[in-house]
C-alpha cells in the first residue's frame, strides 16, 4: 500500500507530529477536520475556512451527497473539490453511519441497507460497492468503509456480528476498488474501520483484521455514540496499541476540546466532530479559558473582545455584548461569527498540540490545559 503518511516527531509517549500527503495537498497532523456534511460547513465560507480557520481538510457525507444533489450533478461538476471549490483534501465517510442516524425505517442485511430518504421519503438502497461508487464519483482523498457503527450500549453477541459484517463488508470494499479506479485522476485512499463496540476482545480482534487490511490509513469507528468518556479513552488506547503505528489513525465523531487533546495523547492523528459548528449555532463557545454561553444575561455589557486568545478576525472584530445581541435577535451574523470562532478554536487546539509535540512538553502542556478547558465562564 502507498505510504501517505510521515511521522516527524515522535514523543515518548504515544502522541505523534506528522504529515499526510494526498493529491490535494499535505496535511499537518494532529488535525481537526470540519464537518461540511452537504457540501458547505454550515454557515462559513470556503474563504474563511481557508484564510481565518486555516482548515486542511473537511468532511463531506456519501448519504448526503447521493440523495441531495445526486451523483448526475456531482459527475457533471467533475466532483467535489470542483463543486464546491475547495482544493484542499476531501474525506468522505461511507455512507453507513448516517443511514443508521438519520433514515427512517431502514432495514439492513448482509447485502446492505435498504433506507427512506429523510428529505423526500423516497426509498433507496446503499451496500459496500454503492458506497465505494459514490464516493468516486464524489472524489474525496479519503473514503471510508462502508461499515455498521454499533449503537451504545451493544449487547456482546450483537457487537461481535455486526464486527464479523462489517467485516466482510470491508472486502467487499476493496474488492470493488481494486476493480473500479478513480475517475477525477486523482489518488483516492481507502480507510478501514475498526468496531467492536466496548468489548477489548472484539476490539483487539477488529484491529487485526483492519491492520491486515494494509491500507493507506485506519480509522476507529462506534465510538461518541453516547459511551462515557473513560470508556471511549479506554477503547481508543487499546486500539491504538495494535494499529500500525506507522499509518495515520482516525478517530470518528471526537470530540470536545478536551477530547481531542486526550486523543492525542493516545496516538490519535485525524478527528472529526460536529460540535465546534453546531454548538456555536447554539451560542456556546470554546475558548482556551473554558466555555462561554454567549446568551447569557453577563455578557449583556462586556465591551471586550469576543476572545483575547483567539486566532480569528471575529474574535477581535466584535466584542461579547455584540454577538450575545446578535443571537438574542436571531441575526444570522450572529451563527457564522460563532462558527468561524469555534473552528478557528479547534484548528487552533490542534496545531499548538502539533507545536508541544514537536518541543516534546506535549503531556504536561496538555494536563495544565484540559482542566481550564473544561470549565464554564
Ligand atoms: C459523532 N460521533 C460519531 N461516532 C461515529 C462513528 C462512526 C462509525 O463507526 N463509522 C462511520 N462510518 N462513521 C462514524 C461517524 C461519522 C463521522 C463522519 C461524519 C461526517 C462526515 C464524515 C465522517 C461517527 N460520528
Amino acid at each position: 500500500m502507498k505510504k501517505i503518511f510521515n511521522i516527524d516527531k515522535a514523543t515518548e509517549g504515544k502522541a505523534r507530529a506528522g504529515v499526510i500527503t494526498t493529491d490535494h495537498g499535505e496535511i499537518q497532523t494532529p488535525i481537526f477536520m470540519p464537518v461540511g456534511t452537504v457540501a458547505s460547513v454550515k454557515t462559513v465560507h470556503q474563504r474563511e475556512l481557508r484564510e481565518d480557520i486555516k482548515a486542511q481538510i473537511i468532511l463531506g457525507n456519501t448519504y448526503h451527497l447521493y440523495l441531495r444533489p445526486g451523483m448526475e450533478v456531482m459527475e457533471a461538476a467533475g466532483g467535489l473539490h470542483q463543486f464546491m471549490n475547495w482544493q484542499k483534501p476531501i474525506l468522505t465517510d461511507s455512507g453507513g453511519f448516517q443511514v443508521f442516524s438519520l433514515a427512517d425505517s431502514r432495514k439492513i442485511t448482509e447485502e446492505g441497507a435498504k433506507f427512506k430518504s429523510h428529505i423526500d421519503g423516497s426509498y433507496h438502497f446503499i451496500s459496500p460497492e454503492i458506497s465505494m461508487e459514490i464516493q468516486r464519483k464524489i472524489g474525496a482523498d479519503i473514503l471510508m468503509a462502508f461499515d455498521e457503527c454499533t449503537p451504545y450500549p451493544c449487547e456482546y453477541h450483537q457487537a461481535k456480528k455486526s464486527m464479523e459484517m462489517t467485516h466482510r463488508w470491508l472486502k467487499r470494499c476493496m474488492d470493488w476498488c481494486e476493480e473500479n479506479p478513480p475517475i477525477y485522476g486523482h489518488q483516492q485512499y481507502l480507510f478501514p474501520i475498526v468496531q467492536g463496540s466496548t468489548y477489548s476482545d472484539l476490539r483487539k480482534i477488529s484491529a487485526e483484521v483492519i491492520s491486515e487490511a494494509d491500507c493507506a490509513g485506519n480509522a476507529i469507528g462506534g465510538l461518541s455514540v453516547g459511551e462515557p468518556e473513560e470508556e471511549m479513552y479506554r477503547i481508543t488506547d487499546e486500539v491504538t496499541d495494535i494499529l500500525p503505528k506507522e499509518k495515520p489513525r482516525y478517530l470518528m465523531g471526537v470530540g470536545t476540546p478536551w477530547n481531542i487533546l486526550e486523543s492525542i495523547g493516545l496516538g490519535i492523528d485525524m478527528m472529526d466532530c460536529v460540535m465546534p459548528t453546531r454548538n456555536a449555532r447554539n451560542g456556546m463557545l470554546f475558548t482556551w479559558d473554558g466555555v462561554i454561553n454567549i446568551r447569557n444575561e453577563k455578557w449583556k455589557k462586556d465591551f471586550s473582545p469576543l476572545d483575547e486568545s483567539g486566532t480569528a478576525f471575529v474574535d477581535f472584530e466584535y466584542s461579547k455584548a455584540y454577538l450575545r445581541h446578535l443571537f438574542v435577535a436571531k441575526e444570522y451574523l450572529g451563527k457564522q461569527i460563532a462558527s468561524i470562532h469555534n473552528l478557528a478554536f479547534y484548528l487552533d487546539l490542534v496545531t499548538q498540540a502539533r507545536k508541544h509535540i514537536l518541543a516534546g512538553d506535549f503531556y504536561e502542556w496538555k494536563n495544565t490545559v484540559v482542566p481550564r478547558l473544561r470549565q464554564r465562564r
